[in-house]
């Protein structure tokens, strides 16, 4: 049974997927009390939850985390992939309420409809006092173009609006398809009549609007933030109201929320909503169907596109890559298992078809399978990057043409100062996952279960002395495969047997003198 624990206001109807599935208990927060934090396995939040490290701690079985919305930067993400938690959002399921809201608040403040709102409702009459402008023929400025951002400039076509845009990402092609100027920050600052941000909040994009550029902005500019708080400096904007060089200011998210800058909220030019672009009925339910069925999705054991802090890898390629994500946690635990002194050094090189494939999850796999056994916390491809910078182990990955005759190759080399192993293996649709290649012999073996790996000179006699051990001591060996370099030199042997092999057996058959070494290997 999987627990997932809903911290903030989502709405139930989104949630049916997690509240359907038979494996699954969901407890929200102020609703379901019969819960303990050591159990929880998912987390679903939205804005309103800090998932810090404090939080995390909290939390020893968690897997995902999921945001109902888009920004994340109420995660610490750089924590929870420390922890091998995976982090999800549901990067579209508010774009067009949220355009959708900031196009009701650029209207609204270019006409101080809730100014005149308030005027009205107190039993005034001060028409000239709301005379607004007009949108047509206006240049809005959008900052970060993106999901939401291109939403609002189709909005601003219908209104025949000129569209400037800033956004280091955006391509020429892009911006000429949607035909919107491309312009630098510097020269939308400084052309439109209104500027709306829709950037994510990073280091980079905080304060991005800020005391110094603001002397760029036209006189009598409208400024529009309905996405998240400080990416227009608070401090400046209110310094730019107060002169009147800012002609007024739609605010939907604050530096701190809720806001605490009085003066800036009490401010005439300024109209404020608390945080209410994703708040449609629509959106709420989009963003908790999405994250619902992909948390219930990951916590059955699949993969899942919507993370933030894995690779986004389209699902069609997802299925193709799996049997080699699978056989790259054989190969890093096989080689783990192998290597008997400090390994620095990890590199896998993919040939044949895989090439066309994203291999980076690949290699974190086999990373993940590595250390899986050699750390004492949980490992996986989130967290297998940072857990091998820490423990000094470097990784890196290659792709090369010659793939040995097999559709598809992957070889992992394990290096350190007194070790230097390398594994050879393949994937054969409806055949499955071989082990090819050991340290220079050709084999062939499914790399799974109880192995015995078995290094010893090829000469008549120790196959039969050690099928006799084995068939003392009452162990079927299920399969068995040899592989040598010259006739009567040095060889390898690896069997897969029915039950694990037991302490007496091997030392027995490490007394057969042909037999230079025999290691117990178990392999997922
Ligand atoms: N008010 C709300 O309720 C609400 C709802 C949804 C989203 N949001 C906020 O809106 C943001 C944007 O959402 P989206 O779905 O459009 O995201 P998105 O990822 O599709 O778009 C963000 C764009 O910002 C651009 N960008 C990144 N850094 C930049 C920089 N330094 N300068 C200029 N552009 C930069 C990116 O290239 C990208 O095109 C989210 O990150 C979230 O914080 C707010
Ligand atoms: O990033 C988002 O998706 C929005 O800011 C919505 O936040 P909310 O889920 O708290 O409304």
């Amino acid at each position: 049974m999987f627990h997932v624990y809903v911290a903030d206001s989502i709405s139930a109807d989104g949630l049916a997927p997690l509240l359907e599935a038979e494996n699954v208990r969901v407890y929200r927060k102020g609703q379901d009390t019969d819960f303990s934090y050591d159990k929880i396995d998912a987390l679903l939040v939205r804005s309103a939850t800090m998932v810090d490290e404090e939080l995390l701690s909290r939390l020893p079985n968690l897997k995902v985390i999921a945001r109902a919305g888009v920004g994340v930067d109420n995660i610490d993400v750089s924590a929870a992939t420390k922890k091998g938690v995976v982090v999800i959002n549901a990067p579209d399921g508010n774009t067009i309420s949220t355009a959708e809201h900031t196009f009701a608040m650029i209207s609204s403040l270019v006409r101080h409809i809730p100014q005149a709102n308030i005027n009205v409702k107190g039993a005034n009459w001060d028409r000239k006092k709301f005379v607004g402008t007009e949108l047509f023929g206006k240049t809005l400025g959008i900052v970060g173009f993106g999901r939401i951002g291109s939403e609002i400039a189709k909005r601003a076509k219908a209104f025949q609006m000129k569209v400037a845009v800033y956004d280091p990402f955006l391509t020429e092609s892009r911006a000429e398809k949607l035909d919107v100027a491309s312009l630098s920050l510097d020269e939308v600052l400084s052309t439109a009549d209104i500027i709306t941000v829709h950037t994510p909040l990073t280091k980079e994009t905080r304060g991005l609007l800020n005391s110094r550029n603001m002397s760029l902005l036209k006189n009598g500019v409208f400024l529009v933030n309905c996405a998240r708080g400080g990416i227009i400096d608070e401090d400046a904007l209110l310094e730019n109201l107060n002169t009147g060089h800012v002609a007024g200011a739609a605010l939907d998210v604050f530096e701190v929320e809720p806001p605490t800058k009085t003066e800036l909220i009490q401010h005439q030019n300024v109209i404020a909503t608390p945080h209410l672009g994703a708040s449609t009925k629509e959106a709420q339910y989009n963003v908790a169907y999405q994250v619902s069925k992909d948390v219930l999705t990951f916590l059955n054991g699949q993969s899942v596109t919507t993370s933030i802090n894995l690779p986004t890898i389209p699902k069609e390629i997802l299925n193709k890559i799996r049997p080699f994500f699978q056989l790259g946690k054989k190969i890093g635990s096989l080689l783990s298992q192998v290597s008997n002194s400090p390994v620095d050094e990890i590199t896998a090189t993919y040939a044949g078809k895989i090439t066309e494939w994203e291999t980076s999850i690949i290699t974190k796999s086999v990373i993940a399978g590595f250390l899986k056994d050699r750390v004492d916390q949980t490992v996986n491809e989130v967290n297998a990057a940072s857990i091998a910078k820490d423990r000094g182990i470097n990784y890196g990955e290659k792709h090369r043409n010659e793939s040995d005759g097999y559709s598809n190759l992957m070889e992992v080399r394990a290096k350190g100062k007194q070790v230097d192993l390398t594994v050879r293996a393949t994937y054969i649709e409806g055949y499955g996952a071989r082990i090819v290649h050991m340290n220079g012999f050709d084999i062939d073996y499914a790399p799974s279960g109880h192995l015995l790996y078995v290094q010893h000179h090829d000469r008549p006699g120790v196959i039969g002395q050690l099928g006799n051990i084995f068939g003392k001591h009452e162990t079927n060996i299920a399969t068995m495969h040899v592989g040598r370099m010259l006739q009567g030199g040095k060889a390898i042997m690896m069997l897969s047997v029915d039950k694990p092999i037991e302490k007496d057996l091997l030392d027995e058959i490490l007394l057969i003198p042909d037999i230079s070494s025999a290691l117990t290997l178990e392999l997922p």
